[in-house]
């Protein structure tokens, strides 16, 4: 097929750009390079620096694309409670613009990159895909609001479209030649990164935002997928995308590690220590989030094998250690 990557300068969409290529695929890269620098996009994809904004400049009608992976976007949930109108853009109206696109160039399938974010405080756990949808940060919202527009979309105009809710992705894609694509986002948020630059002696301490949240120690739980098992599950839905129907899977390893856990394991991984700063909770996260991904399994053949943490921290520290 030859397919649209949007936000293929990422983590997870150069990842999956990769095996994308890999299977055989011809792969447009579009990315306007706001939240990351080209170096990670694979040098046989073609690469367009333009934002999504744009995107009917290159989705032409007369391109001949076979379907769009929408990964661009702004991905922290943080940021999104103190710049919310950032999220509305690049998240929804960037995603509008893109369906519009799609239907004036008639390309019909698409997979979009949805979050565990939709599910807000978890009205059951493990989060299967009937849960309720109440998010409590700007981003969970901004992408709920896409995943709806995408169902219309699909019911009207007959869109192939499959939504994935990845849970936390980490870990990195460590290729048998040696190549790694991993995670450098820029500035980084996340968890696992961040206890990395403090473990390699870049960052004093780690800032850890809240004790007092209802779970055993006092810290958020979340679900934690590694990036090379994630990216197996874009291919899986390619070809699993129905014209009329918007289907949503939830992408996790079924298991929840809590905030402290995940340092545990960086101090074992890295041999270093990891200070922390305990700080108040950080607006808009949930106590506890982990996946029940039964659907994914049974529906499109995907299981996660990269589930243990220490491997998925493994695979984060051998990339950090090597950009
Ligand atoms: N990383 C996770 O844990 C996680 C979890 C759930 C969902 N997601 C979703 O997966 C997708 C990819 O996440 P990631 O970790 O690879 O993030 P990332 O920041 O590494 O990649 C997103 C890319 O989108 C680009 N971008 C942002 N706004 C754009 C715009 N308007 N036009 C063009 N390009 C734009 C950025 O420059 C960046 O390269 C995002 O949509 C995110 O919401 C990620
Ligand atoms: O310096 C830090 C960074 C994070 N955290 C905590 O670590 C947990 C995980 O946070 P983070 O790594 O920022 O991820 P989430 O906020 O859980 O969000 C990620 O995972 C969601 C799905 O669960 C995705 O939708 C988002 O895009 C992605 O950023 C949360 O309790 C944070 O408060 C800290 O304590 N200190």
């Amino acid at each position: 097929m030859k397919l649209l990557v949007t936000g293929g300068a990422g983590f997870v969409g150069a990842t999956v750009t990769r095996l994308l290529l890999d299977a055989g695929h011809e792969v447009v890269v579009l990315d306007d390079l706001s939240r990351n620098d080209a170096a990670q996009v694979p040098a046989d994809a073609t690469f367009v620096q333009a934002r999504v904004q744009e995107v009917g400049d290159v989705l032409t009608p007369d391109a001949g694309f076979d379907g769009v992976l929408h990964f661009a976007g702004l991905i922290s949930a943080g940021e999104s409670m103190t710049h919310p109108e950032l999220h509305w853009e690049a998240n929804t109206r960037a995603g509008l613009n893109l369906l519009d696109a799609m239907r004036t160039a008639g390309v019909k399938r698409l997979i979009f990159s949805s979050t565990a974010a939709c599910y807000g405080e978890p009205s059951e756990l493990p989060l299967t895909e009937r849960a309720i949808t109440m998010p409590i940060n700007t981003y969970g919202a901004t992408k709920l609001a896409v995943d709806l527009a995408i169902a219309s979309e699909a019911r009207a105009h007959k869109l192939a479209a499959v939504s994935l809710r990845y849970f936390n992705v980490a870990g990195a894609l460590v290729r048998e030649d040696g190549g790694m694509i991993g995670e450098r986002h820029d500035p980084e948020t996340h968890l696992i990164p961040i206890a990395l630059e403090v473990a390699a002696g870049k960052r004093e301490k780690l800032p850890m935002f809240g004790d007092d949240y209802p779970t055993p120690d006092g810290t958020c739980i979340r679900d934690y997928i590694h990036v090379a098992d994630l990216a197996e599950a874009h291919l899986l839905a390619l070809t699993a995308a129905v014209p009329g129907e918007h289907k949503i899977y939830n992408l996790g390893s079924g298991t929840g590690f809590s905030n402290a856990q995940v340092i545990d394991a960086v101090r074992t991984v890295t041999g270093h220590p990891v200070p922390v700063e305990w700080l108040p909770r950080r607006p808009g996260d949930p106590a506890s989030l982990y996946a029940s991904s039964a659907l994914a399994q049974a529906d499109l053949g995907w299981t996660p094998t990269r589930t243990s943490l220490e491997a998925i921290v493994a695979d984060a520290w051998a990339f950090y250690q090597g950009r």
